[in-house]
């Protein structure tokens, strides 16, 4: 663990280079990274990819949806200020929405009208810990959105209503806080804490080009994965030699 840098951990914005390194790699490697450098809960389970084969790495925007009750749904009343609203309005490139319902899949966060928001703005997309709708017109539609969520549903919104935004939420069992990273793929979706994205981002960089190496190694010389996998210090030496032999 001896090159674990020692963070102070305030939030940080984090860059738009730092969200191209994270998507240019699978987010299974980012989530050995994140979970190497101490934040072993950064899953959000339960989540997947509803835009197969489209990669997110964007800084959250959050909103968290509440139980109605008479009193919080008169303190947020529908139209331009409500916090969903105020939440999407934070989003631009690079930015996406992360929506905590809890898991609720009776209440729908959105649809087509109230993502429009989002395509405007050309925000990156979408992650919701409970369910989305109309899925079909935002693909027909081209709002070209990344959409992560829990589940698909007919639902509008009778359970839950739109309460707070730029809050910490929990989605899917992890801590999001505003700023944060969340990177995903077709495995998964994670968090990735804003203080920690660029070291996370080349630490798992290089991590992912000493397995390329190692799967190079591995059929060259036709042996069982096992011989250089998981990666020893041997080879990130080897790898780090190889590469400045090769200018690369
Ligand atoms: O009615 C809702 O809650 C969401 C919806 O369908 C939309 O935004 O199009
Ligand atoms: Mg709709």
């Amino acid at each position: 663990m001896a090159d674990i840098p020692t963070f102070d951990m305030k939030p940080v914005h984090v860059p738009d280079e730092v969200l191209e390194k994270l998507k240019s790699i699978p987010t299974a490697t980012v989530y050995n990274a994140v979970r190497y450098f101490g934040s072993p809960l950064c899953v959000c389970e339960g989540l997947q990819n509803y835009t197969m084969g489209r990669k997110l790495a964007a800084r959250a925007k959050t909103l968290r949806f509440l139980p109605n009750r008479p009193d919080i749904m008169a303190e947020n009343p529908n139209g331009p200020e409500s916090p969903e609203y105020r939440a999407m309005g934070k989003c631009g490139p690079g930015d996406v929405l992360v929506a905590d319902i809890a898991s609720d899949v009776k209440t729908v966060v959105a649809g087509d009208v109230k993502l429009l928001q989002l395509k405007m703005n050309n925000a990156d997309g979408v992650v919701i810990d409970g369910a989305i709708r109309d899925l079909d017109v935002l693909r027909d539609e081209d709002y070209d959105l990344a959409v992560y969520a829990t589940a698909r549903s007919l639902h509008g919104g009778p359970t839950a209503t739109p309460a707070e935004e730029d809050v910490q939420v929990n989605i899917g069992g992890a801590l999001v806080r505003p700023g944060d990273v969340l990177v995903g793929d077709d495995d998964g979706v994670i968090v990735v804490p804003s203080w920690m994205a660029a070291e996370v981002a080349d630490h798992a960089i290089e991590h992912e080009e000493v397995e390329n190496y190692i799967k190079t190694k591995i059929e060259a010389e036709n042996v069982a994965p096992g011989t250089y996998y998981p990666p020893q210090p041997e080879s990130f030496e080897e790898w780090r030699r190889v590469k400045k032999e090769r200018g690369l």
